[in-house]
């Protein structure tokens, strides 16, 4: 049983606080939030400069070269003269006095004579022409992009003041896991460890370390004792086995059980814990794809809210054909659009991910639902990139070299001809 799903979701942003602001280096602030709104220090071009490699020119031409002048250099001391020109490369400031700036294609030289036709335009990027000083270029709040960083730059910013990013750890358990190459008899390849960091980077988490813990009680207490982070994320031990340690180990460190199991399927045993310090643990089921479900319910609300970023909100789709739901629980699946609508994609049962990773989406049924409407749970990410179209053309392939089977219980296919989407059903 457990918290409902939704309720889970909500609180998982609601009991957070924002972690605040601080100012960082250009180079360490892309992904952040701005904290407040970029405006423009400097205007941009600051003086008039030229924009074409040629000779500025002032008056009627013939002209007689003056000068020379290299982008970087200081400003000519000016006014030109009618009837002078100066030499000019793109990008240095032109000086008073010039009407235009001659493009080399359009003129001819003869010793310290120029002769050419102006066309329409002057070439002059005049000052504030793109930016003005002062504007406001971004608003609070706005993703520092790599095309932000250099808007910043351009206008003379050093630092930016942003919102924080919470640090996240993360904590892998299980002694059956391997971290490399292809799993023995009894071992496991840890799935889990590679799926975090990009979650949680598009969640507004900035990773700090993956450890990688044995079952055993006194390394969950060190753990616990010694991860310096906003965040700790564990993965494995949210369960009863013997071998399941973390419940305890935080009832030990008197934390706050603010979700405590989810009636939710996959991923009922999640947890979301305050610990007395103020540091927040969320522990992931170890099945990999009811991890992933866990991370989208509540791991992706808590680090939006500290990272004073918005709840995401829950857009509704139809659901078509729609599967059998739940009576209790909610039940969450990969889901790829299909038009306007969604449709299952299957291979989703908890302990893979294969479905997930074909997915655009997480389909939310709520319990008891009878169709057509779900919420839908965009991937964090995006769409795996692959169109509708090739996702289809994909499956086929796929069976052919003969590396995944159908799983037991579900329909076996023909591969004379490419199947669809619902022929390839699975599910939970
Ligand atoms: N008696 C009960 N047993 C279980 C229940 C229950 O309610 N009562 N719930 C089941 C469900 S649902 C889940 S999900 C799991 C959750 O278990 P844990 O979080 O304690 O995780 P483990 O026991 O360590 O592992 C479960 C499963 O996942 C594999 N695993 C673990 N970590 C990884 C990883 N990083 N990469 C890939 N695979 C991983 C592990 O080998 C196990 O097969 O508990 C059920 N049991
Ligand atoms: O959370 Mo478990 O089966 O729901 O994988």
């Amino acid at each position: 049983m457990g918290m409902a799903w939704p309720d889970a979701h909500r609180i998982a942003w609601e009991i957070a606080e924002p972690l605040g602001q601080s100012t960082v280096d250009l180079a360490a602030a892309q992904g952040h939030l701005l904290a407040q709104p970029l405006h423009a220090a400097v205007p941009l071009p600051s003086c008039d400069t030229a924009a074409m490699d040629g000779y500025a020119v002032a008056g009627d031409g013939p002209w007689t070269v003056v000068g020379r002048l290299l982008a970087g250099d200081r400003p000519h001391p000016g006014p030109l003269q009618p009837g002078q020109a100066v030499e000019i490369a793109t990008g240095a400031p032109v000086m008073s006095g010039a009407a235009a700036v001659l493009p080399v294609e359009r003129m001819q030289r003869h010793g310290d004579i120029v002769t050419g036709t102006p066309g329409g335009r002057s070439h002059i990027r005049y000052r504030g022409e793109d930016i003005a000083e002062g504007d406001e270029l971004l608003p609070e709040g706005a993703v520092v992009t790599p095309a932000v960083l250099g808007l910043a730059a351009s206008v003379g910013n050093d630092t930016l003041r942003v919102h924080r990013r919470p640090r996240v750890r993360v904590a892998v358990t299980g002694d059956e896991l391997r971290r490399y190459g292809r799993p023995g008899p009894g071992q496991v390849r840890d799935a889990i460890g590679p799926m975090l960091p990009g979650l949680i980077g598009c969640s507004g988490g900035d990773l700090v370390g993956v450890d990688h813990l044995s079952d055993d009680r006194c390394a969950f207490d060190r753990m616990l004792a010694e991860t310096e982070a906003d965040v700790v994320v564990v993965s494995g031990s949210t369960s009863v086995g013997a071998a399941d340690h973390l419940r305890a180990a935080l009832r030990a460190r008197r934390a706050h059980l603010h979700v405590n199991g989810v009636a939710c399927r996959p991923g009922h045993p999640q947890l979301l814990a305050g610990l007395p310090d103020g540091r927040y643990v969320v522990g992931l089921p170890g099945n990999p794809f009811a991890a992933l479900v866990a991370a989208l319910t509540i791991l992706e609300p808590l680090l939006a809210r500290l990272g004073s970023r918005p709840a995401r909100p829950m857009p509704t789709a139809a659901l078509v054909p729609g599967p059998s739901a739940h009576p209790r629980d909610t039940v969450l699946l990969a889901a790829v659009w299909r038009g306007g609508s969604l449709e299952q994609v299957g291979r989703d049962r908890p302990g893979s991910l294969w479905g997930a990773a074909l997915a655009d989406a997480l389909a939310v049924l709520p319990p008891g639902w009878r169709g057509p409407d779900v919420g839908v749970l965009a991937l964090a990410g995006g769409s795996p990139g692959l169109s509708a179209e090739a996702r289809a053309a994909t499956f086929p392939r796929m069976l052919r070299a003969g590396s995944y089977g159908p799983r037991s219980g579900a329909r076996s296919l023909s591969c004379s001809r490419p199947p669809s989407l619902a022929e390839f059903e699975g599910g939970p």
